[in-house]
């Protein structure tokens, strides 16, 4: 059946491929109301796609046959929809303010969220007011997370996102393993008032180890035995964490049936609750849980995350277009493209259906961006005049923070849709021609007029919010997985693995022995033995 859908989707697009985004305006003026979805003071538009009413419902007849509602109720409900790992994906119960019971098994989870949400705001509460000291009793000044993936980027986006109301402790964020990631931050900490909260699902991750190592030394150097004052642990894994030294009451777990990118709304985000502190970080889970209610409730085709999902498959699939550009006018989302290319990329960057198959469309989209209006001065040259079409995702909020710079903001909502506007619009020779002729330009730039077309119908969507405060934040989160999601049930493939991720961790292991060697290398293809042989050069000069 979703065969069929599939080629009445290309068939239609024939018929409708030649008709510019402008003529769909011309032909409805109605159009916005049409193709955008309100959730209270969010506005989701998506005008200024090719989608018209055909095309739309036939997207969603596409949803209805891959099964979407039913595999939405297994997600909410508990299913081990993660096939591939024997487990279920239920980052919607971290954020489950109604408080029904969700049951994995034969186990209620919610009494044990309630109760490490609890642990967490104690902890937090204790670190923001000084109660919960350092080895020398005073306040700590500073938390360094340590952390990669899903450990690192949900945190770290989301305490940049909501930086004006950050009135706890610095924080800081290592993830890389190389040096120079903790090294800098090092140089500028006091240990006596720092904290050290080690992030890792499985306490395996050799990034992670190897900075929490280091940050171990570091602080052994400074107060001794009392080092264990400065850690906490936030993992699945209790007795590494132990093994580690990190005392049981400042470890905070969490199931395995929470994916490390789906992980904010738990312990993960016990940095993102030191910074803004417990209410705050509640007010963060309830946005999430509004879209949770919104997903499971609203009509198909008044649903963002079908709708954004459908837009994502329309444009992938049916169009053509191998990458989405997120385009955050708000600085404060400066990590949103970084973090969404893990939830998207890692999630549904596979090929092979849960069936076992080869998925016959092309999957993950290349996920990509800056925040505007900078990514403007770099790289929309491409988006506006290059030979691909990048559908461009805007997202933009009516009001700032900063009430005192009010014209930084009109400036920056007139650039975000001016951008918007422009990229549907283009500009064709004959306007060109007629601004220069008007402006008295010289022969030479009229015969180069051609350089200055645009050639416009280049979709995008528009994510508008009252504001970027903590619920709003809950609901853009939700909004992209549960849209990565509904893209992934499409697909027929499991959202919720990442196999492609291991092959690489593999080979660095065995690298690792031959790292500045000069023997021992033959079993490397040519490309490799010649990049450590090199490698072993420099190292000796
Ligand atoms: O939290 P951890 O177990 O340390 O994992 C950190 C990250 O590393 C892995 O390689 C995965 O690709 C990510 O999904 C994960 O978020």
């Amino acid at each position: 059946m979703s065969a069929d859908i599939w080629s009445e989707l290309a068939e239609y697009n024939k018929e409708i491929e030649a008709t510019s985004l402008v003529e769909l305006f011309e032909r409805d003026p109605a159009r916005f109301e049409t193709f955008s979805i309100t959730l209270d003071d969010m506005l989701l538009d998506f005008s200024k796609t090719s989608l018209d009413e055909t095309a739309r419902n036939l997207l969603v007849k596409l949803a209805e046959a891959s099964g979407l509602a039913d595999k939405r109720e297994a997600m909410f409900k508990g299913a081990r929809i993660n096939r591939t790992e024997g487990r279920a994906a239920l980052h919607t119960a971290l954020r489950n303010r109604s408080n029904e019971p969700v049951f994995v098994g034969d186990e209620d989870v919610m009494p044990g969220i309630n109760d490490t949400l609890g642990q967490m705001a104690a902890f937090a509460s204790g670190i923001r007011s000084g109660e919960i000291g350092a080895s020398d009793s005073s306040a700590f000044t500073d938390v360094v997370n340590i952390g990669i993936g899903g450990s690192d980027l949900g945190p770290a986006m989301a305490t940049r996102a909501l930086a004006p109301y950050h009135n706890g402790p610095r924080l800081h964020f290592v993830s890389n393993i190389d040096s120079a990631d903790i090294a800098d931050l090092l140089k500028n900490l006091d240990p006596a008032r720092t904290l050290f909260i080690v992030a890792s699902k499985t306490f395996t991750t050799i990034e992670t180890m190897t900075n929490a190592e280091t940050a171990k030394s570091w602080m052994t150097r400074a107060v001794g035995d009392k080092a264990t004052n400065h850690f906490a642990a936030v993992s699945t894994a209790l007795e590494r964490t132990s093994a580690f030294g990190i005392a049981p009451e400042r470890v905070f777990g969490f199931e395995d049936w929470v994916g490390g990118r789906y992980s904010v709304w738990g312990p993960i985000g016990l940095p993102l609750m030191i910074a803004i502190g417990p209410e705050h970080f509640t007010e963060f889970l309830e946005g999430g849980h509004a879209m949770d209610r919104h997903f499971r409730r609203a009509p198909l085709d008044k649903n963002m995350p079908v709708m954004l999902g459908l837009i994502g498959i329309w444009h992938n699939n049916i169009r053509g277009y191998g990458s989405r550009a997120v385009l955050p006018y708000d600085q404060r989302l400066a990590r949103l493209p970084a973090y969404l290319q893990q939830l998207d990329m890692e999630s549904n960057g596979k090929s092979i259906t849960l069936e076992g198959e080869v998925v016959p469309q092309k999957t993950g989209p290349i996920v990509w961006g800056e925040p505007g209006t900078n990514g403007q001065h770099a790289f929309y040259q491409l988006i506006h005049q290059g030979s691909q079409v990048i559908p461009c995702e805007f997202l933009v909020a009516a009001q700032s923070h900063e009430t005192d710079l009010q014209n930084h903001h009109h400036l920056l909502l007139a650039n975000c849709l001016a951008q918007s506007e422009a990229l549907m619009r283009g500009r064709s020779l004959a306007e060109v021609i007629e601004n220069l002729t008007a402006m008295g330009a010289s022969q030479e730039r009229l015969d180069a007029a051609v350089h200055q077309t645009f050639p416009g119908n280049r979709p995008s969507t528009t994510l508008i919010y009252r504001k970027l405060d903590p619920y709003t934040l809950g609901r853009i989160i939700a909004l992209y997985e549960h849209r990565v999601f509904v893209e992934g049930v499409i697909w027929g493939i499991n959202s919720f693995d990442q196999w492609g991720v291991e092959l690489g961790k593999e080979l660095a292991a065995t690298l690792l022995p031959l790292i500045g060697e000069k023997s021992g290398l033959d079993e490397k293809d040519g490309s490799t033995r010649g990049l450590l042989e090199t490698i072993a050069r420099l190292r000796r000069k």
